[in-house]
């Protein structure tokens, strides 16, 4: 049955979903603060600033006003970065007056409470009773190849399986695959960290380490991500499937990837302070190492990536530092 949905933000990834859920017949709407992607949208069916003159779906709908945005949807998708969240969600409560559907594409945590976007969203919204249910949508899906529609396949994931599989039916067709599952919190946990141990995969093929060391670090980096994961009571078959290892090994060897590629640009600059500097895109997993940095130390967790990038783009230490310590394991250490 035709939906009426509404993406907030009119960026990569907004834009490709558009794609695919009018591509399925809804009816979609875009809202976005940037006027001149909005008109791209609306008048030329493309969105220039992501995805060059590739056209979009021409029924897609953009404006700029929140309230029109919001007045007839069903299903509404959040597809700005983590730090826009809260925000947003604020001026969705004020202009709506009917319970939604959210499904929240940003991949990160929480950093005043340490914890998931999930709690966050919800609590957000407790008071105004208008949150229907909230799902996720997660895996390995750079926003391009799905604009394009490369075959892609990701995981539609809330508290509820029955939930997320009618979900799923909304998004999926032939080039996106969406399989519904439950386990928010383990998902969530490998959707945000995987975005860290991809910087630091940029890192050392920034520094021509090797494919060895690369793939060490990417089965290191996985253990430490299930180690935080697991205190949130999160599923080894979330970390098994597209959310975990599907999303890990596309953001830590793709040059498609942001978090890939500024790492790469930090080992190649070796100043991490001005590379941050000036840099300017959508990189999340730079908050997610200092969110995991500080779980880590909260929950007594052994972690020598997430620790030494932590070093690297917070204190600016030289990139270096993840390759002389990111194999020294919990055996080695032991025996210091
Ligand atoms: N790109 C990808 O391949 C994928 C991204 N994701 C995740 O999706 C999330 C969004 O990423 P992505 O689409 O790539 O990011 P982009 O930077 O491409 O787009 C984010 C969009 O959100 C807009 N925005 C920011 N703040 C607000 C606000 N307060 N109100 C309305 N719009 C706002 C931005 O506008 P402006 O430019 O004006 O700031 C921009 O248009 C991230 O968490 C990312 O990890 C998930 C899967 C794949
Ligand atoms: O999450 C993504 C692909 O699944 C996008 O990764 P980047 O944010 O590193 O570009």
């Amino acid at each position: 049955m035709k939906k009426q949905i509404t993406i907030i933000g009119t960026g990569a990834y907004g834009t490709c979903l558009a794609n695919v859920l009018a591509d399925n017949g809804h009816d979609v709407v875009m809202y976005g603060i940037m006027e001149q992607q909005v008109d791209d949208i609306q008048i030329r069916h493309q969105n220039a600033t992501f995805f060059g003159d590739l056209k979009i779906n021409k029924n897609i709908k953009a404006t700029t006003d929140l309230s029109a945005a919001l007045a007839k949807t069903e299903i509404l998708i959040l597809g700005v970065p983590t730090k826009a969240l809260k925000p947003v969600i604020q001026q969705i409560i004020a202009l709506l007056n009917h319970k939604v559907i959210v499904v929240n594409t940003a991949k990160g945590l929480e950093e005043e409470s340490l914890g998931l976007l999930s709690t966050l969203v919800k609590k957000e919204f407790a008071q105004s009773n208008l949150l229907e249910t909230y799902a996720a949508i997660y895996g390995p899906s750079i926003a391009s190849e799905v604009a394009n529609r490369k075959p892609t396949g990701v995981m539609m994931v809330s508290d509820d399986l029955k939930v997320s599989r009618e979900l799923a039916k909304i998004f999926r067709n032939e080039y996106f695959a969406v399989e519904p599952w439950d386990d928010l919190a383990g998902c969530e946990i490998a959707a945000a960290l995987k975005n860290s141990i991809a910087i630091g995969a940029g890192i050392l093929d920034g520094m021509e380490i090797g494919d060895n060391a690369r793939a060490s670090l990417i089965t290191v980096g996985v253990q430490e991500m299930y180690a935080i994961a697991k205190t949130f009571n999160a599923k080894i078959e979330s970390f098994l499937n597209f959310a975990g290892l599907g999303d890990l090994i596309l953001t830590a060897t793709s040059p498609k990837s942001r978090n890939y590629s500024l790492g790469k640009l930090i080992a190649v600059e070796n100043n991490p302070k001005q590379t941050l500097e000036n840099h300017k895109l959508t990189v999340e997993g730079v908050n997610a190492t200092k969110i995991a940095y500080n779980m880590c130390i909260e929950l007594n967790i052994s972690s020598e990536i997430f620790k030494n990038l932590y070093e690297i783009l917070f204190n600016y230490k030289r990139p270096i530092i993840l390759v002389n310590n990111f194999l020294r394991t919990k055996e080695e250490k032991t025996n210091d």
